[in-house]
């Protein structure tokens, strides 16, 4: 346990439930114990562990359970059951005003974090010089904190909370208030005590800050994990998740895509090498095609039918983590439809340069409006947080959708569910 800063045990919390305020009289006097509450679980059998000097990110959509979480392991709530280990002295930024007294002058207040974490008064003094001169909200220390603006308190609360030589930081959302300056500030502060070894747990909505941050992300969902690992791989499902509600299940064992082989001279792709398009241009899309699923070239695309969208590639340089993006637009310019290999997680890994690469998605057509659709295609490298777009063509071909038969019984989603990327060199 001599490395593990914190271990949640099969952690629940529930929340009894009353529609009506008078139901908890009744439930409280019912002679036969009945009951008028449902509970709410608003964490349910979560367990995971922190090692000491780590950054870990807890994500997750509103309501998810992030807040109730910290506040168990910080000890304001007390879990329903299941139990929290916690190595070490922990500084925390919950909710604003927690743990201050309003009436209190900044200064008070500093002395007074300092008596909860078990400082003595002079031990306090020596801190508060580096206090004020990160909080920097000047004479307003003198000013009771009912009266600071939620940035000011922010500005003080995470002074005070780096500054007493915690072993682990925890900051909830708190940090959202200050202003840009004063954030980028708090999170270059958070980046050097996490280099000192110092435990830090995050809670944010923001992914770019937590990709550039965590060694860890823990994703929560309805009260449980969803998925805990590396940033890079959690935050792309992520955010597959949160835009368009497909589940994706990329990790760290996410294998090299099979290669398959298809008959070139089948293929009646269409060439778009000059078309106008944009990017680094060091890998170049050449040629693209709609196929039916006898590789027949087709422009008219039946909803709900299984297709093929084709594209070939050149590169003159290496590429790692190869993004492929198909976006329809309709004849106004408005965008209807778009997805990449990111999204599904299923980027190329690695192409050597100077070879040539076919790109096979076959998916379901979606149900869109039966119209024509310009279609524009993206080579990019990186991830979908994060990416260097090599190729970009706009409005490359064009093609039609059309209504199935059975249109009526079908219900699919705008975004294609069933799909499949698969790649070979050519
Ligand atoms: N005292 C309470 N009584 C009943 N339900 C509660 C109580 N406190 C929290 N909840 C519920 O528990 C769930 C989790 O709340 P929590 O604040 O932990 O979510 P969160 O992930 O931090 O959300 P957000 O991103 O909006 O801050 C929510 O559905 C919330 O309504």
């Amino acid at each position: 346990m001599s490395n593990t800063a914190i271990k949640v045990n099969h952690l629940t919390k529930v929340y009894k439930l009353y529609n009506k305020p008078i139901d908890r009289l009744k439930e409280s006097l019912h002679p036969l114990k009945k009951q008028y509450h449902k509970d709410f679980y608003a964490l349910n059998d979560v367990s995971f562990e922190i090692k000491k000097g780590e950054t870990v990110g807890i994500i997750g959509k509103n309501g998810a359970g992030k807040s109730t979480l910290l506040k168990i392991i910080t000890g304001v709530l007390t879990p329903s059951s299941g139990h929290v280990y916690v190595n070490g002295r922990i500084a925390s930024l919950l909710e604003l005003g927690a743990g201050f007294n309003p009436e209190y002058t900044g200064i008070e207040n500093i002395y007074l974090q300092g008596t909860l974490m078990g400082y003595m008064h002079d031990e306090m003094e020596s801190k508060l010089e580096a206090i004020l001169d990160f909080a920097d909200i000047g004479d307003f220390v003198y000013q009771p904190v009912k009266s600071y603006s939620s940035g000011m308190f922010a500005r003080l609360a995470f002074a005070v909370a780096i500054n007493v030589d915690p072993d682990i930081l925890i900051v909830d959302e708190a940090l959202s208030v200050g202003d840009a300056a004063f954030q980028n500030k708090c999170i270059r502060k958070m980046e050097e005590i996490g280099e000192k070894g110092i435990t830090i747990l995050f809670v944010s909505h923001d992914t770019q800050t937590i990709n550039k941050f965590c060694s860890k992300v823990v994703w929560l969902n309805n009260g449980t994990i969803k998925e805990q690992g590396k940033p890079e791989f959690i935050l792309e499902n992520y955010m597959s998740f949160m835009s368009y509600g497909i589940e994706t299940q990329r990790n760290e064992n996410t294998a090299e895509k099979e290669i398959v082989r298809l008959d070139s001279s089948q293929l009646n792709l269409k060439n778009i090498s000059t078309l106008d398009s944009f990017g680094e241009k060091k890998a170049l899309i050449e040629s693209i095609g709609f196929f039916d699923e006898n590789n027949i070239s087709i422009t008219n695309l039946k909803q709900a039918t299984q297709v093929k969208f084709i594209c070939e590639f050149a590169t003159s340089i290496d590429l790692h983590n190869v993004g492929i993006g198909v976006l329809l637009k309709d004849t106004l310019n408005n965008e209807i439809l778009t997805f990449n290999s990111y999204m599904y997680s299923s980027p190329l890994k690695y192409v050597k340069k100077e070879t040539r690469t076919r790109v096979i998605i076959e998916f379901k057509v979606p149900k869109l409006n039966p119209k024509e659709y310009l279609v524009t295609v993206a080579l990019s490298e990186g991830t979908q947080l994060n990416h260097i777009q090599q190729h970009w063509i706009h409005s490359a071909t064009t093609i039609n959708i059309i209504s199935c038969d059975f249109v009526d019984t079908c219900i699919f989603s705008l975004y294609p569910k069933e799909i499949e990327y698969k790649y070979e060199q050519i």
